[in-house]
Parts: C-alpha cells; structure tokens; sequence
C-alpha cells in the first residue's frame, strides 16, 4: 500500500489525477508553472494576430490606404510570431530541463535506495523501471502539463473574444467544446487502465527474460528450449495485446475529438460564410458582421479548439505517467531489507581491528537469526561452522554491515557499529561471496573495485591466481561476465580471494572459499588465506570444510 504524506495507506491507482505524481514533480513545480504561462502567453498572441489580418484584409476590401495598413499587420504579425517563437523555445527549454531532472533524480533515488535497502523485487523488475519505464515521465512532464494550463485558459479566452463579436459563434464553441473534455474523461479512463495493464507486461517479460537467460543452461539441458519459447510467445502476444488496447484508446479518442473540433470549425465557417453573403441576417450584435469580423471569427475559432486538441493528444502521455508514478509509489511501499549506513566511499574507520560480538541477532525478512558471541583481535583467524542454515553467511553479513541487528551489541575496532559507522567500516573489510558473480567488465576492473587503478600482480600472486589470468585470452583484458568467457569454480574463487587482498582490506570475510573444490585446489586457497594472516591481515571464514577450519587459529560452531 502507498502511503500519502499523513501516512495513511492507499491504493496508488485510487488516488484522484491532481495528487498522482505531486511528489516527484514538487521541485520541479515552478519551472512547470512557468513554462506554461509562457505557452499561455505565446498562444493570447495569436488573436492580435488574426486581428491584425482581418484589418488588413478588410482595409483592402474596402479601399482607402490597403498598403499602409498592410505594412503595419506585417510588422505586427513577425513580431508576434517573433515573441511566440521565444516564448514556446523558453517553455519548451525548462519543461525539458524539468523532465530530465525528474528522470534523473527519480534514477538515482532508485538506485541508491536499492543499494542501501533493497526489496524483493526482482532486478529485472528495477533494471526496465529504470531504463526504460522512467523516461515515460518525459511526454507525461513536457506535453501534458502545459496543455492542460493552455486548455484552461485559452478556450476560455478565445470563446468571450469570438462571443465579443458574434454571440451565435460564442454559443456554437460553447456547445462544441465542452464535449471534448467530457469524452477525454471518459476515455482518460480506459487509458489509464490500458497503460498500466501494458506497463505490468513489460516488466513481466523483463523478469521473464532475466530469469530465463540466466537459466539458459538448465533449460538446454532439460530439453527445455521449445516450452520456454512458447512461454515467450505467449507473453509476447499478452504485451502485443496490451499495446494494441493503448493504441485502440488512443486512436478512438483522437477520431472523436477530431470530428468535434472538425463540426465545431465547419458551423462557424458555414454561418460566417452565409452571413456575409447577406444570408443570414442575425448572429452579431448589431445584425451580421462585417468582413473583418467574419475574417476573425474564421481564424481564432480552430485555435479554439486547438488547446483542447493538444490536451486529448497529451492524455495518453498522462496515463503513461500516472502508470509509472503508480509503480514507484509500489516501490516506496515495499519491504525492504536496510544495509547499515549510506553505502558510499568513506574516510576507513581508525584504531585495530577488533570484532566482538554479545548476546547479538540479526533482523532478516521475517525472521531473526542469532549470531554466536565473539571477539577477535587484528591479526587472528576464526572458522564459524555448523549445520547449514545455521546463520554463518549471515553472520559475515551482519560483520559487514550489510545485515542489521535486531537486538544485541556489535562492535568494531571498539566501536559500536551502526549507520554512522558502517561506512567507515566496510572500508577495512572485503567480503568474499559464496557465489562468484562476474560483471560485464574486464577483469582488471572487476578486480579493482575501488578503481585505484593500481597493478593487481601481488594480490593475484598472493591468491595464487597468476596462472589463471596468464590463460585468459586478453589477460585482464579479459571479460567473464554476461558474454566473456569462463572460469572453473576453483578459478573463480582465487580471482574473488585476489579481489579481497587487492582491496587492502584488514579484514577478510570469506564466505566457503574451498566449497566443491578438490583438495589440490582447496589447499592452495587455504594456503593462500594462511599468506594473508601471515601479512597480518584479520580472517573469517564460514565453512563447512575441516581441512579450512583447522587451519584457522579458532573455530566457533553455530547452532549448537
Ligand atoms: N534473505 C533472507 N531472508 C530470510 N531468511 C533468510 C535469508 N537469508 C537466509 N535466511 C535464513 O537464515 C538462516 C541462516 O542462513 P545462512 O545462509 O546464514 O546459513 P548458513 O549457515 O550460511 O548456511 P549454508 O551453510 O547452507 O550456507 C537460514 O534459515 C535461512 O533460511
């Protein structure tokens, strides 16, 4: 559930248009504000405009000095077109400027928000929000805003200029265009359903196509392959399906308020016409109308119904908008699980290391675990084993500050460690991961993830890792992740231990160095860690190996 600013839950689709995306567009509301006087203003200066050709044209008709005359509407109509032009390039300019500041904002409020106290929601699911679904903010921010200030005032003050002049032209746009914004409301409905049924299929064939890539193996070797693409081609039909049910609205909506702008125009055209032909005979206030004022009313009344008609177009972009603002409003209200402090560089916290936990459990989803009572001084060693499921990943998370406390006492380096200085902490350690995970990037970068930019040779030798680079084709050119090419699992974890020492870290936190090795490869990683705490550096290990655990100065078994 959402929650509005009192912090009383709501549906996001239930809440009325005006409060939808007030949020996100709070600082950028002045520019919105004024970006739309300025079209306004742009759009008051066409009727000077037509005025000035109707004189023009009516000094022709009726003689007398047709060419001064005609000097002086030129002179006007170029600048009013002058002035509109800037005008329309300064709104245009800001509610651009708006947009990608939304945009932007709203990406790296995404992002950092996901890095420091990520949900459940699946990455493919943050990945097309992100990338794709945010910048569905921009027509919504540039066209439907402005619109709707020109539809709010400029009708208005063409239908009392055009009534000035003729009171059947004033009655006719008075009938014709209220029945836009009537079927705009209607059809602002349907609109909106139809954009957030296809902005759901999006991400479901995003989290669909993620999943299944990163499965491509299992699913070679299950046979798989036809059912997953019929998967796909019934997902894919759902999405087509959902793009036609916004084009459908989109289509019947501008069809509609085309013909009544189309009627609108084409009555006052007939009536003008048959009045100044000396066939109708009432209409102005004085009778009929002269030349001029047939010449004007002919001009301003599509104009009338222009603003109306930009509106109707920016409708869709609206409800486009209103489906993502809805989805980030989902994302506000859910779960999430916070890593202690802002998860940015930091000045590395000061002193030994020391780690000592009492009586601490770590709050995880749902559940709290309870970590096992110790203390470690800078350059000891400590197995945590046990059972699986016993809480040592999660442990090493919670020594990282990547997992809080739900109650208890945790500190490091004879601090207490809590938001203001998890920060400063992780800067003295380096996890090493279960699960090695490559990123699509050269090696030499996925080693350097502090990005000094510094020579990898001694970490890599330390790690006993040299060999696997020699082989890669490139070097630490090489890239592993998404399309690179492999390693084996032993490989992989005396790159991620090269990565830990390459860090500088005091602390090593490595999380089954030696799983599924054979005991060559697992005894030269052991070999390996026992070089760093021969360096000096602090180790934790969680295995369930015995060879790795005897070769830690302590052990301490969870779940006891
Ligand atoms: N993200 C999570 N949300 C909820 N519960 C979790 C989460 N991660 C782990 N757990 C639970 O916490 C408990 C401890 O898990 P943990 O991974 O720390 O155990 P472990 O001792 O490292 O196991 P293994 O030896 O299999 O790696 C388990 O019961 C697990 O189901």
């Amino acid at each position: 559930m959402a929650k509005d600013e009192s912090g009383a839950a709501q549906r996001p689709g239930s809440r009325p248009g005006s409060q939808i995306g007030a949020r996100i567009l709070a600082p950028v509301a002045r520019e919105l504000r004024i970006a739309g006087w300025l079209s306004v203003l742009s759009g008051a200066l066409w009727p000077v405009q037509a005025a000035a050709i109707a004189w023009a044209v009516s000094g022709w008709a009726e003689g007398g000095a047709p060419f001064e005359r005609a000097w002086i509407t030129a002179g006007l109509f170029v600048l009013c077109a002058a002035l509109r032009a800037g005008l329309e390039h300064r709104a245009g300019a800001l509610l651009f400027d708006a947009a990608d500041q939304t945009i932007a904002r709203n990406r790296a409020r995404l992002l950092t928000r996901e890095a420091r106290a990520p949900t459940d929601a699946g990455s493919a699911r943050i990945a097309s929000l992100t990338v794709q679904k945010l910048q569905l903010l921009q027509p919504w921010i540039t066209r439907y805003h402005v619109a709707m200030m020109r539809a709010s005032v400029l009708p208005l003050l063409l239908l009392l200029l055009a009534t000035s002049q003729s009171w059947l032209v004033g009655l006719t746009l008075l009938i014709a265009g209220p029945l836009i914004p009537v079927f705009m409301a209607l059809v602002g409905m349907a609109a909106e359903d139809a954009s957030r049924r296809q902005m759901s299929e999006i991400g479901t064939m995003n989290d669909m196509l993620m999943d299944r890539l990163s499965a491509m193996l299992d699913i070679r070797l299950l046979g798989a392959a036809d059912r997953t693409a019929l998967d796909f081609s019934a997902r894919a039909e759902a999405l087509r399906a959902s793009t036609m049910g916004v084009l459908k609205v989109a289509f019947l909506s501008s069809t509609v308020l085309e013909l009544f702008s189309a009627l609108g125009v084409a009555m006052v055209a007939v009536f003008v016409g048959f009045t100044l032909l000396g066939e109708i005979g009432f209409g102005g206030w004085g009778g009929g109308l002269t030349l001029g004022q047939g010449l004007f009313l002919l001009l301003i009344a599509p104009e009338f119904f222009q603003p109306l008609r930009d509106l109707a177009a920016a409708w869709h972009d609206r409800a486009a908008g209103f489906a993502v603002v809805a989805e980030l409003d989902a994302l506000d209200a859910a779960d999430r699980r916070p890593v202690l402090g802002q998860v940015r560089r930091a000045v590395p916290l000061a002193g030994a290391i020391s780690v000592q936990t009492r009586a601490a459990r770590a709050a995880l989803p749902g559940r709290v675990v309870p970590l096992p009572d110790l203390t470690l001084r800078a350059g000891q060693s400590l197995a945590l084993t046990g059972p699986s499921g016993a809480g040592k990943s999660t442990a090493l998370s919670a020594l990282a500050g990547l997992v809080p406390l739900a109650s208890g006492a945790l500190s490091v380096c004879g601090t207490a460690l809590d938001d203001t200085t998890a920060d400063a902490w992780r800067e003295r350690v380096a996890l090493m991961p279960q699960r090695p995970h490559f990123s699509d990037e050269t090696l030499g970068d996925w080693l350097d993830t502090r990005g000094t930019g510094a020579d990898p040779a001694a970490a890599l030798a330390l790690a006993d890792a040299r060999d696997v680079v020699r082989r890669l084709p490139g070097g630490l050119e090489a890239r592993l992740g998404e399309t690179g090419g492999g390693v084996s699992g032993g490989e992989a974890r005396r790159l991620l231990l090269a990565r830990a020492i390459f860090t500088g870290a005091d602390l090593i936190l490595a999380d089954e160095p030696t799983a599924d090795l054979d005991a060559e490869t697992a005894g030269r990683i052991i070999a390996a860690l026992r070089n760093l705490q021969a360096e000096g550096r602090t180790i934790i290990v969680a295995t369930h190996d015995p060879a790795l655990a005897a070769a830690m100065d302590a052990q301490l078994e969870l779940g006891q």
